[in-house]
């Protein structure tokens, strides 16, 4: 059967991953894709994911669904992060088992490795060491996500696996200041700050931090590759395998966005982790590396936001 008529059901296909994947998918001729917002159906509802997957039917899920937040609001909303994301993944992961689904990919992050893991971060890392504070509840839910579908390819050598991605920027973006994340924050920042005169901008934490980031369409590739490839492991990082500091990024989106004031660094913030470099290698050795550098990526993204400034998205709790 031709791979691009199954049926491919993108789950949180409205938010930054999903569109960016089903973006990548219709590009490439998908014909059957399937998606449902959080209005038509909560995946947190046991009953409603069995009804929708007795009717629909699809044959390969992508799971793009979950309750995502910068630190503050990993931080803040502790059991949100845990219990929606587990609630939804496992709806998702046992719905999919029980109708025959082929071909299952969770998405998780990097988070999931110990806060002070050797550098950079291999696969086999997961479940050696204590978590970062801030993010331990989401971390602890995409763990049960990856053990998992771990568990569905051991136990019944189906298809289900886990992609692991780093920082993600783009399109579609969360640009709420409360609840978003670093990059998406600074665009927003420095450009309302140039834009009232170069005011100073406050960002959080000491600027120490190491982050990477890769852009959402690289993820999106990286998805279309895991559908069309029968990838031997049930974890992989995804990832650029470059990082910098925080006080680096905010120097290159400054630059970016042409703000020429004063940055403050507010220590009440946390800072998080020191850093989660990812180790890339087993994605490279399958065949797939990230193409999008990050200048350039962090420009394509704020054009996109100066275009849609007027419809940004503001994830709120
Ligand atoms: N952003 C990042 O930096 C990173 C993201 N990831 C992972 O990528 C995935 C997607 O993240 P991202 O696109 O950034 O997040 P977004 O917040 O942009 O999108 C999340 C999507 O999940 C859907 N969703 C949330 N709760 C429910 C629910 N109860 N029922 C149905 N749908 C729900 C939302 O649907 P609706 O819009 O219809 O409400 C939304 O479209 C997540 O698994 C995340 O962990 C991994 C690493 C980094
Ligand atoms: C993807 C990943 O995302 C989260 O982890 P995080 O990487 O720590 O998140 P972040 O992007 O919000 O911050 C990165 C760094 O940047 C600093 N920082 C400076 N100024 C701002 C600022 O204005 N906003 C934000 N949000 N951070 C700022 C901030 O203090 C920190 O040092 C987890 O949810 C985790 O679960 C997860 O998976």
């Amino acid at each position: 059967m031709d791979i691009k008529q199954l049926k491919v059901y993108i789950a949180g296909h409205r938010g930054m991953v999903g569109a960016a994947i089903w973006r990548e998918l219709e590009a490439k001729g998908y014909a059957r894709l399937i998606g449902k917002t959080s209005g038509e159906l909560d995946l947190r509802n046991q009953n409603e994911v069995r009804a929708f997957f007795n009717e629909v039917q699809p044959d390969v899920v992508i799971d793009a669904a979950a309750r995502v937040g910068g630190i503050l609001a990993n931080d803040t909303y502790p059991y949100q992060f845990l219990m929606d994301n587990l609630q939804i993944q496992n709806n998702l992961i046992d719905a999919s088992y029980a109708n025959g689904v082929s071909k299952f990919i969770f998405l998780g992050s990097s988070c999931i490795y110990p806060k002070l893991a050797s550098q950079p971060l291999k696969e086999e890392y997961l479940l050696t060491g204590s978590l970062e504070p801030t993010n331990e509840w989401y971390a602890i839910a995409k763990i049960a996500g990856v053990k998992a579908c771990e568990a569905i390819k051991r136990q019944y050598g189906k298809d289900y696996l886990a992609l692991m991605p780093t920082n993600l920027y783009g399109p579609f973006d969360n640009f709420d200041l409360n609840t978003s994340h670093v990059l998406p924050a600074m665009i927003r920042k420095f450009h309302e700050a140039k834009i009232q005169g170069n005011l100073p901008v406050t960002l959080w934490g000491s600027g120490t931090p190491m982050r990477e980031f890769l852009h959402v369409k690289d993820l999106a590739r990286a998805v279309l590759f895991a559908v069309e490839g029968e990838l031997k492991e049930s974890l992989y990082n995804v990832g650029t395998g470059k990082d910098l500091t925080i006080r680096s990024l905010a120097e290159t989106i400054q630059g970016v966005v042409g703000h020429r004031g004063e940055i403050i660094w507010d220590s009440s913030k946390p800072d998080g982790t020191p850093r989660k470099l990812l180790d890339v290698s087993r994605m490279a050795s399958e065949g797939w590396q990230a193409e999008i550098a990050l200048e350039e990526g962090i420009s394509k993204t704020y054009e996109w936001f100066k275009e849609n400034s007027e419809q940004i998205k503001e994830v709120q709790f």
